[in-house]
């Protein structure tokens, strides 16, 4: 089933309208059409090095829930693929739908996955903080993996077991040794575009490097992210869930692949 206006009006505000920006020329998400994107012979492999000490704790900000790390030392960082920089891991963070035929904010060929995962870098090179970075068109590069139902991931179940404590928005628990690398796919198969945040302030400064291969998740592990609330303690209840942006017009943009 296709994401029809009709549901709009369910959305979390943030994510009611298309929300375009006035001349907004590379937003995000997209629909990726695998037989339009373009094999790129020059595109490196992605190296992926995260130190897991680096985790700080985990929240629920009243859009998602995030893991957010340590980023004033280049501790945990990705290099290559794209990037002519080495970029530094800020946070990670999900999306996902009210039931299993959406959720996800990328599609390939029209097709939602239940769920998306975002691991959120910045380009510390260039860049003295990532506030800084989030205004430049080369300032983030964010890491998209598709969550398919499936077998149950044993390195999310520990992200799984901590929600409860993070119910409502604005709530925060330490989360003190977790390695990000184990909820990326081994497959380096990828695609790459220029695009942009996905909400407010929406800038357009994303390298997006969007995995071919989904990671599988099982019903209960979905069924834990839709348990979050958007709202605070004390505030009358509304599930967090459908947390994505629709998508956006692909305009003048071509999506590489790093395979043929
Ligand atoms: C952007 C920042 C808050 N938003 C994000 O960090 C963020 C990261 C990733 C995505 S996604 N879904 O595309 O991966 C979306 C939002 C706050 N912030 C920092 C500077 C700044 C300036 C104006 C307004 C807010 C500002
Ligand atoms: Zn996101």
């Amino acid at each position: 089933c296709s994401r029809k206006n009709t549901r709009n009006a369910s959305l979390h505000p943030l994510w009611q309208s298309p929300l375009t920006i006035p001349g907004g020329t590379r937003q995000s998400p997209i629909n990726i059409q695998w037989r339009d994107s373009v094999y790129d012979p020059f595109l490196k492999p992605l190296k992926i090095s995260y130190d897991p000490t680096t985790c700080l704790h985990i929240w629920n900000n009243g859009y998602s829930f995030l893991v957010e790390f340590d980023d004033s030392t280049d501790r945990s960082i990705i290099v290559g693929g794209p990037l002519e920089n080495q970029y530094r891991l800020k946070q990670f963070h999900f999306h996902w739908g009210a039931i299993n035929d959406w959720g996800s904010e990328h599609t390939v060929d029209s097709k939602f996955y239940p769920a998306e995962l975002h691991l959120v870098h910045w380009n510390a090179v260039e860049y003295p903080n990532f506030e800084e970075a989030v205004m430049e068109g080369n300032g983030l590069a964010v890491i998209g993996v598709f969550l398919k139902l499936g077998a149950r991931h044993e390195g999310l179940q520990t992200l799984v077991d901590a929600l409860p404590a993070v119910r409502h928005k604005d709530t925060v628990i330490e989360f003190d040794v977790f390695d990000p690398s184990c909820l990326i796919p081994s497959c380096p198969d990828y695609w790459t575009y220029a695009g942009s945040l996905t909400t407010p302030p929406l800038t357009e400064s994303v390298t997006w490097i969007i995995k071919k291969k989904p990671i599988e998740v099982d019903e209960d592990q979905l069924e834990a992210f839709r348990t979050l609330l958007f709202t605070s303690d004390g505030e009358e209840e509304r599930r967090m869930v459908d947390n994505f942006r629709p998508l956006q017009p692909l305009m003048n943009r071509t999506v590489r692949s790093s395979f043929h």
